[in-house]
């Protein structure tokens, strides 16, 4: 049954994956899973690969994104979801948790969580969430000696070290690609350009340097919505949604709740939900009985069929 309870692509083979697709001149798509559950999903509809979001990641711990959270936890969180996941996987790893050595030893455990790559910013700690006003940089070679420690420390020569800067907002564009030249030179294979605002910004930046970039499309932020063909068309080599599928949920768990409190049924509200035997196909269940059929016999006519949403 493999495949089943964890996927069995190794993380080698999904590192190799990402590097592969980040020199195919197809845009990679990824988008933000809250849960491992909605990684089977990013799969399941055809996405190149999974995101896992800092700021999701605090505000599921019911914390804003600023820098609040551990290694630990996140790096927890990032094996969980990549544990389903046969897509490579790249992690929100803030500021590195600490100085340049524990930058480093971030990328072990990221690796040992079956990562398949991790992007490191230059802000200062406090961090801010890039879309935000009020954020500060620290000196280039301050970044260059945190990028350079993260990538002597890579065992998995395909981890992939994206190196995100965040002058942009704070001191240009320009500035932004003088940074983003610097850490390619220090090793970093891919450079995440936060919270440019324009489609001319991102065509500006691809014209000036040469490795993989990859874009941010958070909503209500600093960037203009650009689709994933136009960014490919620019050059764009990676594109991420990090909190989608988060405002998604929250926006409909919302609505519901506030329907509930008011009518005190969910009655109205199955058309909006997932049917129990979608979330069983995405889960697998019916596997799990060939699995092992004497611990476990479920079947779905035992569906009460109640409610105009349930059709089995
Ligand atoms: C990409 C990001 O770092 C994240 O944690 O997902 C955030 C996203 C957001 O807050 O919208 C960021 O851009 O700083
Ligand atoms: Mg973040």
């Amino acid at each position: 049954m493999s495949g089943l309870i964890a996927a069995d692509t190794p993380a080698s083979t999904k590192r190799a994956a990402f590097r592969a697709g980040l020199t195919s001149g197809t845009i990679q798509q990824f988008p933000g899973a809250f849960n491992p559950l909605t990684a089977k999903l990013i799969q399941e509809i055809g996405f190149e690969g999974v995101y896992v979001s800092g700021a999701v990641l605090s505000a599921d711990l019911g914390l804003p994104d600023i820098g609040l959270t551990t290694l630990t936890e996140v790096s927890g969180r990032g094996q969980q979801i990549a544990r389903v996941t046969d897509l490579p996987v790249l992690i929100d790893a803030d500021t590195g948790f600490g100085e340049p050595m524990s930058a480093a030893r971030t990328v072990t455990v990221m690796e040992d969580a079956g990562i398949a790559g991790l992007h490191l910013e230059d802000q200062v700690n406090p961090k801010r969430c890039g879309h935000l006003d009020g954020k500060a940089v620290v000196p280039t070679g301050e970044m260059v000696r945190r990028l350079r420690a993260a990538v002597s420390a890579r065992r998995d020569p395909d981890f992939v070290i994206c190196a995100r800067t965040d002058a942009a907002g704070i001191d240009g564009v320009d500035a932004a690609i003088e940074r983003a030249k610097a850490y390619a030179d220090a090793g970093a294979d891919l450079i995440f350009t936060e919270a440019l605002h324009t489609e001319a910004e991102f065509e500006k930046f691809r014209a000036a340097v040469d490795v993989p970039l990859l874009a941010n499309m958070t909503e209500f932020g600093k960037s203009e919505l650009v689709p994933a063909k136009t960014l490919e068309q620019i050059g764009y080599n990676a594109v991420i949604y990090p909190v989608t599928t988060l405002r998604l949920a929250m926006f409909a768990a919302e609505q519901g709740l506030r329907e509930i409190a008011e009518t005190g049924t969910q009655a109205g509200l199955l058309d909006r939900m997932q049917h129990r035997s979608r979330l069983y196909e995405l889960l697998d269940y019916e596997r799990y009985n060939e699995f092992d059929s004497g611990i476990f016999n479920f079947t779905l006519r035992a569906d009460t069929g109640q409610g105009k949403g349930q059709q089995r």
